[in-house]
């Protein structure tokens, strides 16, 4: 089949939302493809060339941010601090891995979701499951859940305000080295397991320290002053992603501008369907959510759908197996994988296998299953001879209390405290950072 950016719409596909006025879809699909690109294709480039570094075993994929981005918290602090936290971690884990990090943020456009059932029921009322702000609202009434097609002007918006603020943030000072540090400095003096983690930050610190002596610091080295961060999100809702792929100009190709790199996720990777037919014809470095039932041929068929030409930083296989599962599942698909000589980025999603509920019903996952994940993840790749090549979390710079353990131990009861999330348990600030510096320790040359 030759591929257009619409010969998706000729196969079948899962996790779309039923729109019941279709002119009202196609005027906004078409307002849509008139917009500007929210992400420049050079940009997209230069991120598919660091992730084949990665493939190569010469840098660490760093990726995270919410489960689901939402218009109502939409907002500079809340942008502020996921950034601040995404930089504080990967200052951690490239000094402990004499590495590059590359950092991709789950912002920008990240709000469509699949979901495990189309209906949700309370009370004995049954409306269509919320699917993410860009589809419909979180609130529980049939007109707050009915899909709007509007909803995708609104989120183009907000995906460009926030590329807007990220890119100042970048570049602007924000992220300065010594600055991301001191932020460091203070998260392990306050913390509870602070003779954990103090020895790590004071060798960075002693690093920079004697950087400034011999006058490396960031007026000599304008670049230790900035930095750069990509954009990602599950390229789910195919109407938007469509309208938002355009023909770059200096070499000819498509590239999905609606983010540096996208992916598909667990529940839409059916080789056959859709979701693999558009992501087939998009240049964009893409992803790939790998769940327990994956069998070593069928990952073979899918890496050949979608890197055909073995190109490194192409592709990133995201695991997401569970603490329980991976260490069965895992090997075998390395194995192929490296029997067959495929060029992939592995990284490693710890959180959508570990998903529970708790005795008062919030959806939640335990710290220490978590790091569990990541750990065995490192374990089975050393073990195969093969580069853990990164982490994809669900993690946001606020203080909420989504997920259980840490050191501050986040109990079931404290849950409600602060419960912010409209779909998937965040990791918070400090346990975020936490999992840095115990992630620091696998990732020593
Ligand atoms: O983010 C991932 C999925 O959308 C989410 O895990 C589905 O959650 P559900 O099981 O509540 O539908
Ligand atoms: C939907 C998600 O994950 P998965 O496809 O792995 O379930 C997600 O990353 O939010
Ligand atoms: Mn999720």
């Amino acid at each position: 089949m030759t591929w257009q950016p619409d010969s998706w719409r000729s196969l079948p596909i899962q996790q779309q939302p039923h729109y019941d006025d279709p002119d009202a879809l196609a005027q906004v699909e078409q307002q849509l493809s008139a917009f500007p690109p929210l992400v420049f294709a050079q940009e997209t480039r230069e991120l598919y060339r660091q992730l084949g570094e990665v493939a190569q075993g010469r840098g660490f994929l760093l990726q995270g941010g919410d489960c689901a981005e939402s218009f109502s918290e939409f907002g500079a602090n809340k942008i502020r601090d996921t950034f601040k936290v995404i930089l504080q971690m990967a200052i951690v884990m490239t000094y402990a891995g004499h590495c590059p990090v590359t950092k991709v943020a789950r912002m920008a456009g990240q709000y469509a979701k699949p979901r495990s059932s189309d209906n949700e029921t309370i009370n004995g009322v049954t409306l269509p499951s919320y699917r993410g702000d860009i589809v419909n609202q979180y609130d529980f009434t049939a007109a707050a859940r009915r899909p709007d097609p509007q909803r995708m002007l609104d989120a183009y918006h907000r995906s460009a305000a926030t590329m807007n603020l990220l890119r100042a943030f970048a570049q602007g000072g924000l992220a300065d080295l010594h600055q991301v540090h001191g932020w460091n400095m203070a998260f392990v003096e306050n913390n509870p397991l602070k003779n954990e983690y103090q020895a790590l930050a004071d060798r960075i610190q002693d690093t920079l320290a004697f950087m400034n002596v011999v006058g490396i610091n960031s007026n000599t080295h304008p670049t230790l002053h900035e930095t750069q961060l990509f954009t990602s999100h599950e390229a789910l809702l195919l109407n938007y992603e469509q309208a938002l792929t355009r023909v770059d100009t200096l070499t000819d190709k498509y590239y999905n501008c609606s983010a540096h790199m996208l992916w598909i996720g667990e529940r839409t990777r059916q080789l056959d369907h859709a979701h693999i037919e558009f992501f087939r014809g998009i240049h964009n470095p893409v992803g790939v959510k790998v769940g327990p039932s994956m069998q070593p041929d069928e990952l073979i068929r899918l890496i050949d759908a979608l890197n055909p030409n073995n190109d490194p930083g192409r592709l990133t296989l995201i695991t997401r197996m569970g603490v329980n599962k991976l260490g069965e599942a895992l090997p075998s698909l390395v194995q192929a994988v490296q029997r067959e000589g495929r060029h992939v980025v592995w990284s490693s999603d710890p959180m959508h296998g570990n998903t529970r509920k708790a005795s008062s019903g919030y959806k939640t996952r335990n710290f220490d299953d978590v790091i569990g994940e990541i750990r065995e993840f490192f374990d089975v790749h050393r073990a195969e001879g093969s580069h853990a090549g990164g982490i994809h979390l669900e993690m946001t710079g606020q203080h909420v209390t989504e997920c259980t353990g840490g050191a501050y131990q986040i109990s079931e009861d404290d849950l409600a405290q602060c419960y912010r999330t409209q779909c998937d348990p965040r990791l918070n600030a400090d346990q975020v950072l936490e999992m840095a510096f115990l992630v620091a320790d696998h990732l020593k040359p």
